[in-house]
This record gives structure tokens, sequence and C-alpha cells, in this order.
């Protein structure tokens, strides 16, 4: 029995916390200014000494692009917020609606909703078991690893530390792929053109990454190779947002949009499967701005295919995905 002044224990529960990069909270140059000193001072995104690398991010990077930075957050801005954001918060919703005994939520690693408040939150709801998910198919340091590092260092200030778990990568799971075929498929089927290529861009990284050993780009490289199989077509891979001085993983999707009419590639169709939503680097970098390079290279048509998101085939994927690693924990079949 507990005595009279023992304080309420919830009953225990599971929970999943969705983990996606993060946004700012408003397409303005001062929120963007904010979420970009907190993400490009991440160590495991921008691996350069401190020493050198914040006087260039204070001195240069801050002052300049968060005013360009959120022109294009406000092409793309929606009135649930954030495409990011408002569409992790649609498959947090989906999956809770699927799972009504779990306790589903989600979290930015940078900006908000932070990953520790959100933590904080469910074990307050009684979840001793927490499985952390970040929504990266390709693992990367940059991505997977600091999303989980977050999660880790609110873990460390909790006495009472709920039990977790990690997402691994999923960019060769069948179910992973299958639900990217089916997206694209239904995609393309609905487009007034058949097109004479299929580009997959996935985000870049530097070179060197690769060099000391983040999988990403096999990762990456990988997806390319089974989706093309799947869909019976091989794929033209690139990798996009280049930022900074060093040498990024190639070919650039920039160049290789510029590049395709003059190879006779005249209608294009364009996916992003490293994207789990659709967000400022698909909607604004590819779909406007591809579209706008491809078109001034000599191309015709252009098609953005959008990325899984909460569409039918990407919410059966992440209950697959994430119900086999709740296996043992809850029954989510
Ligand atoms: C999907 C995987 C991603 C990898 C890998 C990645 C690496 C990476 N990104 C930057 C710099 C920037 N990325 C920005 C936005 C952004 N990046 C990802 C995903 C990956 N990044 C997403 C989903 C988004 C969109 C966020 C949104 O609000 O919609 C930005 C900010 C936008 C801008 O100012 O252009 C920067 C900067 C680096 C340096 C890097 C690896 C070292
Ligand atoms: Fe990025
Ligand atoms: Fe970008």
């Amino acid at each position: 029995m507990t005595p009279a002044a023992h304080p309420p224990i919830p009953a225990p529960r599971v929970g999943v916390l969705l983990v996606n990069l993060g946004t700012p909270d408003a397409p303005d140059a001062a929120s963007v200014r904010r979420y970009l000193a907190e993400f490009l001072s991440d160590r495991r995104v921008v691996e350069i000494p401190q020493l050198i690398w914040q006087p260039i991010l204070r001195g240069v990077i801050l002052r300049t692009r968060p005013k360009k930075s959120a022109h294009a957050y406000g092409l793309v801005w929606t009135n649930e917020g954030s495409p990011l954001a408002a569409i992790t918060a649609r498959q947090a919703a989906a999956l809770q609606a699927a799972w009504p005994d779990l306790t589903v939520d989600w979290a930015m690693r940078y900006g908000n909703p932070a990953i520790g408040e959100r933590l904080q939150a469910m074990k307050d709801a009684g979840c001793e078991r927490i499985l952390i998910a970040p929504l990266y198919p390709q693992y990367c340091a940059a991505t997977t690893a600091t999303a989980n590092d977050a999660a880790f260092a609110a873990l460390a200030k909790m006495r009472w530390q709920p039990a977790v778990r990690t997402l691994p990568p999923y960019h060769d799971e069948s179910a992973y792929i299958g639900a990217l075929k089916e997206s694209v498929e239904a995609q393309l089927a609905a487009l007034d053109f058949a097109p004479d290529a299929i580009v997959a861009s996935f985000h870049g990284m530097p070179l060197r990454t690769l060099e000391l050993g983040d999988p990403y780009h096999c990762h990456c490289r990988k997806t390319a190779r089974l989706l093309g199989e799947a869909l019976g077509r091989e794929l033209v891979v690139a990798f996009q947002s280049r930022f900074g001085r060093a040498k990024w993983l190639e070919p650039a999707t920039d160049t290789t949009l510029a590049a395709l009419p003059g190879k006779g590639v005249k209608r294009v169709a364009l996916v992003a499967p490293g994207f789990s939503a659709d967000c400022l680097e698909t909607l604004e970098e590819l779909a406007i701005r591809g579209r706008e390079t491809f078109l001034a290279g000599g191309g015709e048509r252009f098609a953005y295919l959008s990325c899984l998101n909460d569409s039918a085939p990407g919410t059966e994927m992440l209950r697959n995905i994430i119900g086999s690693e709740l296996a043992g924990w809850a029954r989510t079949a």
C-alpha cells in the first residue's frame, strides 16, 4: 500500500517520440536566426573547431542568411506553420489514432517542440518505455546521431529515467521501399506527361564525412538502387543543399537538373526519398528553384513528387517500421 503522502504514480505506458530536424517558429529573420544559431552550432553538423567556426557563424552567416532563408520559408509556410512541423505533427496523430494504448508525441532537434521538453512530458504522463524515432531513413551523424544525443542529454538530467530504444535507419527496409514505390507510381500516374528520367535528390553532406566513415552516402545509394529496382527503371541520383566551401557529395542536384536537357532529358520527375516530410529543402529548393533551373537549362516538363508525409503508404510504412521496434513492449499489429 502506498503511504498517504506518496506522490501519485501514473499507470505505466509505452511511448513513441517522432523526431525530425527542426524549423524556425515563424518565417521571419529573427526566428530563422535563432534556429540557425542552434542548428549550425551543433558540432555534429559543422565539424570545424569552434574557435574558428563561431566567429564565421556569428560574424558572417547569421548576419546574412536569416533574411534570405526567411524569405524562402515565407514561400512555403502554411496555416499550420512550418510544413516540416505540421507534417510531423500529423504523422504523430496518425500513429496515435492507430495505437490508442500508446503515447505518441513528436519533437524537433532544433527549435520547438524540443526533445527534452517532450521526453519529460511523456515521462510525466507515465511513459516508462520510450522509443526515440529520428525519422531519417538513411543514417547520418548530422541527423540521426544528434537527435539521439539530444534525447540522451535530456535523460541524463532525469532521476527516474524511462527505458529507451532508438529507431535504426530504415533505408533498405522493404516497407519503406514499397511505400516509396507506391507513392511514386501513384504520383506519376496522375501526371499529364511521361518523364524521360526520375531524379532522386538526397540532402548533401560534406565529402569528408564519407571518408571518415559515415554510412549516409552508401545508405542513399542503396535506397536509390532498391527504389529503381522496384520501379523497374534506374534513377538519376543527386545531392542537394550544398552549404559552405568544403567539397560535398556529388553530383549536385542543381547542376544535374541544369545539365539533363542538354543530354536529351526534357521531361523530369523529381523525388526526395531521404526526407520523411516535405520541408523547405523540398518545397522551395526542389519544387520551386529546381524547376526554374531545369526549365532555364532547356527542360520542358518538370514534376516534383511529394514525400511520404502522412499519406496512406507513408503512415502504413511508419506503423510497420516503428511497430517492429516496439516488439516485446507493445502489441501494434
Ligand atoms: C535529411 C537529411 C539532412 C541532412 C543529412 C542534413 C545535413 C545538413 N544540413 C545543413 C544545413 C542546413 N540544412 C537546412 C535545412 C534542412 N536540412 C534538412 C535535412 C538534412 N540536413 C531538413 C529537413 C531541412 C529543412 C528544415 C525546415 O525547416 O524545413 C538549413 C536551413 C535552411 C536554410 O537556411 O537554407 C541549413 C543551413 C548542413 C550544414 C548539413 C550537414 C553538415
Ligand atoms: Fe540540412
Ligand atoms: Fe537548402
